[in-house]
Parts: C-alpha cells; structure tokens; sequence
C-alpha cells in the first residue's frame, strides 16, 4: 500500500492513480432489510454468524468529518433499508451539520417514507431515491415479496408535499417481470417532476440463473429515448452513473444505469463504507480495508485520512463483471448498492 506521510495528509484530497477524484460517499448504515427483492435478498435478510455491530452514531459522524475533510461534498445513506435504524434521524442531523457536505441523499425502498418523510427533509435529508420496480401492484408484491406498492407511491406524493423539487425512482429491469412496463412508466413521468431510473441487473455471487434469465441491456431503451427525441445531458461531478435524458414534452427525466457499458468506470468518483466499517473502493471486487479501528476518538482523524488515501492507491481502473467476476459480493444489500 502507498503511505502518504501523516504531516502531509491534512491538505490531500481523495484522488486515485487514474486521476479520478472522490467526491461521493457512499454510506450503508445497516444491512437489515424487510423486503425480499428477487434479484437481491430473494430469502430476506439473514444476520452473519458475526457479533460485531453496526456503526454507531459517533464513529458514523467521525467518518464523514475525515472524508469531508478530503473533499467529499456528497453522502449517501444506503443499506440494507437504512429507514430501519431507530437512529437514523439523529445519523442524518449530525452528517447534515459537517462542514463540507453539501448534499445529503438517501436510496429507500419506501417502507416508511409516508410516515416519515417530513422529518427526513427537517434532519437534513436533501435527496431521496427510491425504489419502484413496478408500477403493478401485484408485480411489485411478486418482485420485493411485500405488498406495499400504495403505501410507497402514497410517500412519494407526500416527499412532493413536503418540499422535495424532485425525486428519482429506481427500478432494476428484469426481462421477464418489468420490461414489458417501460411506456408505463413513461406515461407517469409526463406530468411529475420524477427522474425515473431504469438499472440494468448486475449479477452478483448469490444468482446465476436468474441473471441470465432476466438480464437486458438499457442499450436498446437509450436508442429508443435518442430516436423519440429525448436529449442525454451533461453530468455534474458529483452526480451518481446514470446516463439522464430529458424531452420537452415531459416534466420527468429518465436515467439510465448501464454497468456494463464500455467506459462506465471511467468517470468513477465514488467510494463506500459498508455497515461494519470497511471502506470498499469498488462496488465489486474487493474485500474491504478495515476502517473502524480508526473511529474511536476525534485525534485519530489525521491517520484515518492516511489510512483512507494509501487506501485509494490500490483502487482498480473497472470492475470485472464482463468476465462473470463479481468479486465477493454475494447481493448489493451487504454493500448498499
Ligand atoms: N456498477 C455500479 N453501480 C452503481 C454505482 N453507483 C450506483 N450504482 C447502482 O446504481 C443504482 C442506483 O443507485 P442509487 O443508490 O440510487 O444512487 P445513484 O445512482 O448513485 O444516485 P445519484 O447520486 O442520485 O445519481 C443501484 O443499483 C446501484 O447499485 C457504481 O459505482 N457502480
Ligand atoms: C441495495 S439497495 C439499498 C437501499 C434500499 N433498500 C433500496 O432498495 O432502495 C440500493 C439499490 O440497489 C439496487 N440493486 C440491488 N441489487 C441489484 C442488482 N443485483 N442489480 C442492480 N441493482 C441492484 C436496488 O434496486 C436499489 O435501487
Ligand atoms: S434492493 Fe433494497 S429493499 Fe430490496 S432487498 Fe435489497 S436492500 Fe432490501
Ligand atoms: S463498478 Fe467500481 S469502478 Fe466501476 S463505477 Fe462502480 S465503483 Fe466505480
């Protein structure tokens, strides 16, 4: 691993040998989840044999301070259902409060946004992604095995009423269960300030059969959207990987997320730390380098940013998924997408 000097780490930002800088983080808070989306936890959460708990609120509030101080202006708060965590209010006040931090996302599955989304936008949260992976209500049961698709569209209406200028809706499209539903989609976006954000299935350890079943590519729908005249738009740098196109018959825009597009790494700008705290320097293929030894007092700050930097030397130009390889990563729950 490349050591940077501790003396010399408190101006260094977080720029890797390709010359990519990291502005995003991307921050799962729990690995528990309620839902059982087919193509990610199809048997539900099921706890590691492991006793080590999740980050608390403090080491969670050291961590984004260290990245902030290195140029982090974008935090995502994933899971799992990150929603579940009975502090996940106080997480959000105190990330939102760091100097530095200019954006702070949130990827659902919706469970609880009716309830809760007026104290989401009060303790800070500044984005919300949300995942719809059908506008049936019995295709969604069949693909997250919850019956919920009312009260999740009901918390979409209600993120509207509270403020929030846009939402992004996620949806992994699947041959078999939801292509057929891509007009549909369409028709619901034409009045709704919604970017609808169609992902193209990534295979990961735990399927097989299913991916080469239900995987199609977003190619055939990007050539579609070019032909019916909606533009593709320019990127910001912390913008997440998805590919937006707007038309201006439409208040909605559509994003789509093409992992295994040539040159989908290269404009790569974020790193993640999973639950237990270990920074991941791909969303594939790699253990994680540990983290949390690092999170117990406000001094050690300075070493973590070492630590963090020497860390990103070793990241990898892509992944490898063309080649069937999704390093070790059994689902996207355990790493938060
Ligand atoms: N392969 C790959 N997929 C990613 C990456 N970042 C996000 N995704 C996938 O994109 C999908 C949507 O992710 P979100 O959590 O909504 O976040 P995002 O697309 O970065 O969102 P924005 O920050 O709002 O643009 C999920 O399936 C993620 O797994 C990435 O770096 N590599
Ligand atoms: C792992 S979830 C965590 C956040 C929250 N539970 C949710 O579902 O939005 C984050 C995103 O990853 C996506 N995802 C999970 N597994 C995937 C896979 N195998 N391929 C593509 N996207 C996947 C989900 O659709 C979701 O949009
Ligand atoms: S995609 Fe999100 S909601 Fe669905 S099982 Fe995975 S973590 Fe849970
Ligand atoms: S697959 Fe890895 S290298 Fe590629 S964009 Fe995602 S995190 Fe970056």
């Amino acid at each position: 691993m490349h050591q940077i000097p501790i003396k010399n780490v408190a101006g260094a930002r977080l720029i890797d040998p390709f010359r990519r800088e990291y502005y995003y983080l991307r921050l799962s808070i729990t690995d528990v989840c309620n839902f059982r989306c087919t193509y990610c936890l199809p048997q539900g959460y099921r706890p590691d044999s492991g006793r080590e708990k999740f980050l608390n609120l403090n080491e969670i509030r050291l961590l984004a301070k260290a990245f902030a101080a290195m140029g982090t202006q974008k935090i995502r708060l994933t899971g799992g259902e990150p929603t579940l965590r009975k502090d996940f209010l106080a997480i959000a006040e105190n990330i939102a409060q760091i100097e530095g931090i200019k954006q702070l996302a949130l990827t659902t599955n919706g469970y609880r946004m009716e309830k809760d989304v007026a104290a989401w936008k009060q303790a800070g949260i500044s984005s919300i992604n949300v995942s719809v992976d059908s506008l049936d209500p019995g295709m969604f049961h069949s693909i997250t095995g919850e019956n919920k698709f009312h009260e999740v569209m009901r918390g979409i209406d209600k993120a509207f009423a509270c403020g929030y200028q846009k939402i992004k809706v996620n949806s992994v499209l699947m041959k078999h269960l939801n292509a057929q539903e891509f007009s549909r989609f369409l028709a619901w976006i034409k009045d709704k300030p919604i970017q609808m954000r169609f992902i193209e299935l990534m295979q990961t350890g735990e399927m097989d059969e299913f991916f080469r079943n239900q995987h199609i590519s977003g190619q055939v729908l990007a050539r579609q959207l070019l032909e019916d005249g909606w533009q593709l738009q320019e990127k910001g740098h912390t913008d997440g990987p998805a590919k937006v196109f707007r038309h201006p018959d439409y208040l909605g825009e559509i994003g789509l997320i093409m992992p295994y597009e040539k040159n989908f790494c290269a404009s790569c700008n974020r790193l993640r730390v999973s639950a237990k705290g270990k920074l991941h320097l791909c969303l594939f293929g790699e253990e994680g380098i540990e983290l949390r030894d690092m999170l117990q007092s406000e001094q050690q700050q300075l070493a973590l940013q070492a630590r963090l930097f020497s860390a990103l030397q070793g990241k990898r130009e892509h992944h490898f998924l063309h080649e069937g390889d999704s390093g070790i990563r059994r689902n996207l729950a355990t790493i938060g997408g």
